[in-house]
């Protein structure tokens, strides 16, 4: 644990018991989305994730989630010197801050993605911690983002990271969730994918930027909840973040109809919302997609990883 951080000082007696407690699934909880500014000062983004977490728990949240790179600005040229190593718990603070915080409030925490070196490789990557602060899954970014809008935007995730190569999706106090970060929600497949294997949640930590997010951001992830029927959480950092890449804001919170439960504007905040998985059921049996569904006309087909 990092030294300026100090956990035990904000731990509460009702946190300290949420963390010996033996807590059952709960279908019916808050959710917390921390939208925060991300600055070129690392420790600065630490500190500032820990207090926006202890926020949205102090708030009633039991899953928080943080944005795509919270603990460096997303710019090409400053990855590789943010990058942790999370094999070696003393080189890798964001690591270990999120796994402090997440027994310390006792809850679970989708801890949105930073740079991870591994084997000499750099991963966009998302760790999942449970109220215990034990890691529960790692999620590394399958749908690198490379772009080149003529006049608008050029970017290439893939010149700084090697892409993922397997869905996540985790099994935790408060439901299955299915993780994937940013880009990776353009992807239909996935999301089936993570239905197919009894989602109930799906959590996407995101940066869209000014040209990708007015006009995609809220439709992708409304018609990813609405497809298949299940909640979808999004969290990007607020757009007053450094770096080059103007980052869009509104993270938001979408039930299994594609309605927004909540959401924000862009500027740094928390947002709280309650969400109902019995509103999954009900809305499968308003709208039975599944029986309707005409798989005699086509398929959903799993299809090994594509190695080179
Ligand atoms: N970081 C990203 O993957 C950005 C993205 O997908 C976008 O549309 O913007």
């Amino acid at each position: 644990m990092p030294a300026y951080i100090n956990c035990k000082q904000h731990q509460t007696s009702a946190c300290a018991s949420l963390n010996t407690m033996e807590v059952p699934i709960i279908s019916k909880f808050k959710v917390g989305l921390c939208q925060l500014t991300v600055s070129s000062d690392k420790n600065q983004n630490l500190i500032r994730a820990h207090n926006l977490i202890k926020d949205a728990a102090q708030q009633g949240a039991r899953l928080v989630v943080l944005p795509e790179m919270w603990n460096c600005p997303y710019s090409a040229d400053g990855f590789a010197k943010y990058a942790e190593d999370f094999e070696n718990g003393d080189s890798s603070p964001s690591f270990s801050v999120l796994s402090e915080v997440a027994s310390c409030y006792g809850i679970t925490i989708v801890g949105g993605s930073i740079p991870e070196w591994c084997n000499g490789r750099l991963y966009n990557t998302c760790c999942v911690f449970g109220p215990d602060g034990k890691l529960k899954a790692k999620h590394r970014k399958i749908h690198l983002f490379d772009i080149d809008v003529p006049g608008d935007i050029s970017f290439k995730e893939s010149d700084s990271f090697a892409a993922g190569d397997e869905p996540t999706i985790v099994d935790t106090d408060i439901g299955r969730i299915g993780i994937g970060i940013c880009h990776d929600m353009r992807f239909p497949e996935l999301a089936m994918l993570y239905r197919a294997k009894g989602a109930h949640i799906i959590c996407y930590p995101g940066a869209f930027n000014m040209s990708t997010g007015d006009l995609l951001w809220e439709l992708v992830q409304r018609t990813r909840a609405a497809d298949n029927q299940l909640f979808v959480a999004t969290c990007s950092p607020s757009r007053d973040s450094a770096g080059c890449y103007t980052i869009w804001g509104h993270s938001t919170l979408v039930s299994p109809f594609g309605e927004i439960i909540a959401t924000s504007e862009h500027e740094e905040t928390v947002v709280v919302a309650e969400i109902d998985y019995s509103e999954i059921q009900l809305t499968r049996e308003s709208l039975p997609l599944e029986k309707q569904r005409r798989s005699d006309i086509y398929q959903f087909i799993e299809i090994a990883p594509r190695r080179p």
